[in-house]
Protein backbone atom coordinates (compact mmCIF):
# COMPACT_ATOMS: atom_id res chain seq x y z
CA UNK A 1 0.00 0.00 0.00
CA UNK A 2 1.67 3.57 -0.81
CA UNK A 3 2.03 5.98 1.62
CA UNK A 4 0.01 8.91 2.20
CA UNK A 5 0.51 11.68 -0.34
CA UNK A 6 1.19 15.31 0.86
CA UNK A 7 -2.13 16.51 -0.78
CA UNK A 8 -3.94 13.89 1.62
CA UNK A 9 -1.95 14.86 4.59
CA UNK A 10 -2.86 18.43 4.44
CA UNK A 11 -6.61 17.79 5.11
CA UNK A 12 -5.56 16.51 8.21
CA UNK A 13 -5.40 18.78 10.87
CA UNK A 14 -1.91 18.37 13.19
CA UNK A 15 -3.12 17.10 16.67
CA UNK A 16 -0.44 18.19 19.38
CA UNK A 17 -1.45 16.40 22.73
CA UNK A 18 0.43 16.70 26.10
CA UNK A 19 0.21 13.85 28.13
CA UNK A 20 1.04 14.85 31.53
CA UNK A 21 1.42 11.63 33.24
CA UNK A 22 1.25 12.04 37.19
CA UNK A 23 2.51 15.53 36.95
CA UNK A 24 0.44 18.93 37.81
CA UNK A 25 -1.96 19.13 40.71
CA UNK A 26 -5.13 21.32 39.63
CA UNK A 27 -3.68 24.14 40.76
CA UNK A 28 -0.76 23.55 38.83
CA UNK A 29 -2.83 22.64 36.30
CA UNK A 30 -4.67 25.83 36.37
CA UNK A 31 -1.94 27.93 35.85
CA UNK A 32 -0.35 25.61 33.02
CA UNK A 33 -3.42 25.87 30.95
CA UNK A 34 -3.86 29.80 31.46
CA UNK A 35 0.03 29.89 30.09
CA UNK A 36 -1.10 27.97 27.32
CA UNK A 37 -4.49 30.16 26.38
CA UNK A 38 -2.17 33.19 26.77
CA UNK A 39 0.07 31.83 24.30
CA UNK A 40 -1.80 30.18 21.50
CA UNK A 41 -3.22 32.71 18.71
CA UNK A 42 -5.86 32.06 16.75
CA UNK A 43 -3.31 31.31 14.24
CA UNK A 44 -2.22 28.81 15.85
CA UNK A 45 -5.58 27.33 16.62
CA UNK A 46 -6.58 27.74 12.98
CA UNK A 47 -3.09 25.55 12.10
CA UNK A 48 -2.94 22.75 14.28
CA UNK A 49 -5.33 21.59 17.13
CA UNK A 50 -3.97 21.61 20.74
CA UNK A 51 -4.84 19.27 23.52
CA UNK A 52 -3.53 18.36 27.27
CA UNK A 53 -4.56 14.80 28.38
CA UNK A 54 -4.58 15.27 32.41
CA UNK A 55 -4.80 13.87 35.68
CA UNK A 56 -8.68 12.78 36.83
CA UNK A 57 -8.08 15.35 39.56
CA UNK A 58 -7.20 17.87 37.11
CA UNK A 59 -10.28 17.35 34.78
CA UNK A 60 -12.71 19.73 36.75
CA UNK A 61 -10.12 22.71 36.80
CA UNK A 62 -9.35 22.31 33.38
CA UNK A 63 -12.96 22.23 32.18
CA UNK A 64 -14.16 25.25 34.24
CA UNK A 65 -11.11 27.19 32.31
CA UNK A 66 -11.73 26.14 29.06
CA UNK A 67 -15.33 26.77 29.13
CA UNK A 68 -15.54 29.74 31.43
CA UNK A 69 -12.51 31.66 28.95
CA UNK A 70 -13.83 29.60 25.91
CA UNK A 71 -10.42 28.77 25.21
CA UNK A 72 -10.07 26.52 21.97
CA UNK A 73 -7.67 24.06 23.77
CA UNK A 74 -9.08 20.61 24.29
CA UNK A 75 -8.60 18.25 26.89
CA UNK A 76 -9.09 14.72 28.12
CA UNK A 77 -8.36 11.38 30.20
CA UNK A 78 -5.37 9.25 30.39
CA UNK A 79 -7.70 6.56 31.04
CA UNK A 80 -11.24 5.24 30.91
CA UNK A 81 -12.54 2.26 32.67
CA UNK A 82 -14.27 -0.30 30.13
CA UNK A 83 -17.32 -0.23 32.53
CA UNK A 84 -19.85 2.16 32.67
CA UNK A 85 -20.27 2.18 36.66
CA UNK A 86 -20.17 -0.21 39.62
CA UNK A 87 -17.82 -1.74 42.07
CA UNK A 88 -14.81 -1.24 40.26
CA UNK A 89 -12.69 1.05 43.05
CA UNK A 90 -10.55 3.42 41.77
CA UNK A 91 -11.81 3.90 38.33
CA UNK A 92 -13.07 6.90 36.67
CA UNK A 93 -16.05 5.73 33.64
CA UNK A 94 -16.94 7.16 30.58
CA UNK A 95 -20.00 8.51 31.10
CA UNK A 96 -17.96 10.85 34.33
CA UNK A 97 -15.52 11.68 31.33
CA UNK A 98 -18.07 12.56 29.38
CA UNK A 99 -19.95 14.95 31.74
CA UNK A 100 -16.92 16.94 32.30
CA UNK A 101 -16.67 17.53 28.27
CA UNK A 102 -13.74 15.50 27.64
CA UNK A 103 -13.07 15.20 23.91
CA UNK A 104 -10.48 12.84 24.22
CA UNK A 105 -8.94 9.67 26.26
CA UNK A 106 -5.74 7.90 25.76
CA UNK A 107 -6.44 3.72 25.96
CA UNK A 108 -3.60 1.64 26.03
CA UNK A 109 -0.29 3.78 26.93
CA UNK A 110 2.38 2.04 27.05
CA UNK A 111 2.53 2.41 30.89
CA UNK A 112 -0.81 0.89 31.47
CA UNK A 113 0.17 -1.99 29.78
CA UNK A 114 3.18 -2.39 31.37
CA UNK A 115 2.41 -1.25 35.13
CA UNK A 116 -1.44 -2.58 35.02
CA UNK A 117 -1.34 -5.27 32.62
CA UNK A 118 -3.33 -3.49 30.10
CA UNK A 119 -3.84 -6.16 27.43
CA UNK A 120 -5.12 -5.47 23.69
CA UNK A 121 -8.51 -6.63 24.87
CA UNK A 122 -8.77 -4.71 27.74
CA UNK A 123 -7.51 -1.94 25.46
CA UNK A 124 -10.26 -2.68 22.99
CA UNK A 125 -12.93 -2.67 25.44
CA UNK A 126 -11.75 1.02 26.79
CA UNK A 127 -12.02 2.11 23.05
CA UNK A 128 -15.59 0.93 22.94
CA UNK A 129 -16.59 2.68 25.99
CA UNK A 130 -15.00 6.06 24.65
CA UNK A 131 -17.04 5.83 21.28
CA UNK A 132 -20.33 4.30 23.72
CA UNK A 133 -19.85 7.67 25.26
CA UNK A 134 -18.90 10.17 22.74
CA UNK A 135 -15.25 10.62 23.57
CA UNK A 136 -12.77 10.23 20.68
CA UNK A 137 -9.81 7.78 21.78
CA UNK A 138 -6.21 8.10 21.01
CA UNK A 139 -5.34 4.50 21.17
CA UNK A 140 -1.41 4.14 22.09
CA UNK A 141 0.62 1.49 20.54
CA UNK A 142 4.12 0.51 19.98
CA UNK A 143 7.27 -1.30 20.65
CA UNK A 144 9.59 -2.24 22.93
CA UNK A 145 13.36 -2.35 22.55
CA UNK A 146 13.93 -6.10 22.20
CA UNK A 147 10.98 -6.39 19.45
CA UNK A 148 12.57 -3.44 18.00
CA UNK A 149 16.23 -5.23 17.93
CA UNK A 150 14.78 -8.22 16.43
CA UNK A 151 13.35 -5.81 13.33
CA UNK A 152 9.43 -7.04 14.28
CA UNK A 153 8.74 -3.24 15.31
CA UNK A 154 6.13 -3.40 12.40
CA UNK A 155 3.99 -6.77 12.91
CA UNK A 156 4.67 -5.66 16.66
CA UNK A 157 2.31 -2.54 16.47
CA UNK A 158 0.21 -3.61 13.81
CA UNK A 159 -1.26 -6.41 15.93
CA UNK A 160 -1.65 -4.01 18.61
CA UNK A 161 -3.55 -1.88 16.20
CA UNK A 162 -5.93 -4.64 15.13
CA UNK A 163 -6.58 -5.84 18.64
CA UNK A 164 -7.31 -2.38 19.77
CA UNK A 165 -9.61 -1.82 17.32
CA UNK A 166 -11.60 -5.35 17.09
CA UNK A 167 -15.35 -4.87 15.73
CA UNK A 168 -14.95 -0.67 16.36
CA UNK A 169 -17.26 -0.09 13.03
CA UNK A 170 -16.11 2.12 10.18
CA UNK A 171 -18.48 4.86 11.43
CA UNK A 172 -16.51 5.27 15.09
CA UNK A 173 -12.62 4.25 13.55
CA UNK A 174 -12.72 7.06 11.40
CA UNK A 175 -12.50 9.63 13.84
CA UNK A 176 -9.30 7.75 16.01
CA UNK A 177 -6.15 9.09 16.84
CA UNK A 178 -3.66 6.18 16.75
CA UNK A 179 -0.36 7.60 19.05
CA UNK A 180 2.67 5.09 17.51
CA UNK A 181 5.32 5.33 20.93
CA UNK A 182 7.95 3.54 20.42
CA UNK A 183 8.31 2.02 24.00
CA UNK A 184 12.19 2.62 23.74
CA UNK A 185 11.66 6.17 23.28
CA UNK A 186 9.38 7.03 26.22
CA UNK A 187 11.36 9.65 28.78
CA UNK A 188 14.75 8.39 27.42
CA UNK A 189 15.77 10.98 25.12
CA UNK A 190 15.97 8.51 22.35
CA UNK A 191 13.81 9.90 20.00
CA UNK A 192 13.41 7.32 17.10
CA UNK A 193 14.56 9.15 14.06
CA UNK A 194 12.24 10.45 11.44
CA UNK A 195 12.50 7.20 9.11
CA UNK A 196 11.82 4.78 12.02
CA UNK A 197 8.14 7.07 12.37
CA UNK A 198 7.58 7.11 8.97
CA UNK A 199 7.90 3.38 8.34
CA UNK A 200 5.46 2.08 11.49
CA UNK A 201 3.19 5.05 11.00
CA UNK A 202 3.26 4.58 7.29
CA UNK A 203 2.35 0.54 8.25
CA UNK A 204 -0.27 1.85 10.63
CA UNK A 205 -2.22 3.55 7.76
CA UNK A 206 -2.18 1.06 5.22
CA UNK A 207 -3.23 -1.36 7.78
CA UNK A 208 -6.28 1.10 8.37
CA UNK A 209 -6.87 1.00 4.60
CA UNK A 210 -7.12 -3.02 4.60
CA UNK A 211 -9.04 -2.66 8.00
CA UNK A 212 -11.72 -0.45 6.80
CA UNK A 213 -10.88 1.77 3.18
CA UNK A 214 -8.55 3.99 1.47
CA UNK A 215 -10.74 6.93 2.53
CA UNK A 216 -10.96 6.03 6.30
CA UNK A 217 -7.26 5.54 6.51
CA UNK A 218 -6.69 9.11 4.63
CA UNK A 219 -8.95 10.77 7.18
CA UNK A 220 -7.43 8.88 10.09
CA UNK A 221 -4.33 10.88 12.80
CA UNK A 222 -1.65 9.00 13.87
CA UNK A 223 0.50 10.97 15.72
CA UNK A 224 4.44 9.64 16.82
CA UNK A 225 5.05 9.84 20.49
CA UNK A 226 8.53 9.73 22.48
CA UNK A 227 11.09 12.09 23.58
CA UNK A 228 9.33 15.07 20.92
CA UNK A 229 10.56 18.28 21.49
CA UNK A 230 10.72 21.74 19.88
CA UNK A 231 14.16 20.57 18.08
CA UNK A 232 13.11 17.60 16.99
CA UNK A 233 9.43 17.68 15.94
CA UNK A 234 10.02 19.89 12.75
CA UNK A 235 11.42 16.20 11.40
CA UNK A 236 8.99 14.38 12.78
CA UNK A 237 6.15 16.32 11.43
CA UNK A 238 7.89 16.26 7.90
CA UNK A 239 6.92 12.79 7.26
CA UNK A 240 3.85 12.02 5.03
CA UNK A 241 2.15 9.84 7.60
CA UNK A 242 2.77 11.16 10.97
CA UNK A 243 -0.07 13.79 11.76
CA UNK A 244 1.17 15.25 15.44
CA UNK A 245 2.76 14.19 18.03
CA UNK A 246 1.90 12.84 22.20
CA UNK A 247 4.27 14.69 23.69
CA UNK A 248 5.22 13.88 27.54
CA UNK A 249 8.08 15.45 29.22
CA UNK A 250 8.04 18.47 26.83
CA UNK A 251 4.19 19.09 27.37
CA UNK A 252 5.39 19.94 31.29
CA UNK A 253 7.18 23.08 29.96
CA UNK A 254 4.53 25.28 28.37
CA UNK A 255 6.52 27.58 26.60
CA UNK A 256 8.02 24.30 24.87
CA UNK A 257 4.92 22.77 24.37
CA UNK A 258 3.73 26.08 22.51
CA UNK A 259 6.82 25.42 20.55
CA UNK A 260 5.85 22.21 19.50
CA UNK A 261 2.51 23.48 18.20
CA UNK A 262 4.47 25.82 16.30
CA UNK A 263 6.14 23.03 14.89
CA UNK A 264 6.61 24.80 11.01
CA UNK A 265 8.59 27.90 12.66
CA UNK A 266 10.68 25.82 14.50
O1 LIG B 1 4.74 8.65 26.59
C1 LIG B 1 4.81 9.69 25.98
C2 LIG B 1 3.60 10.45 25.65
O2 LIG B 1 2.46 9.70 25.87
C3 LIG B 1 6.11 10.27 25.56
O3 LIG B 1 6.77 10.72 26.69
P1 LIG B 1 8.11 11.61 26.52
O4 LIG B 1 7.75 12.70 25.55
O5 LIG B 1 8.42 12.09 27.90
O6 LIG B 1 9.15 10.69 25.96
Amino acid sequence: MAAATPTEKTARTPLMAGNWKMNLNHLEAIAHVQKLAFALTEKDHDAVETAVLVPFTDLRSVQTLVDGDKLKIKYGAQDISSHDSGAYTGEVSGPMLAKLKCTYVAVGHSERRQYHAETDEICNAKVRAAYKHGLTPILCIGEGLDVRKAGEQVPYTLAQLDGGLKDIPADQAESVVIAYEPVWAIGTGEVATPEDAQEVCGAIRARLAELYSQELADQVRIQYGGSVKAGNVAAIMAQPDVDGALVGGAALDAEEFVKIVRFRDQ
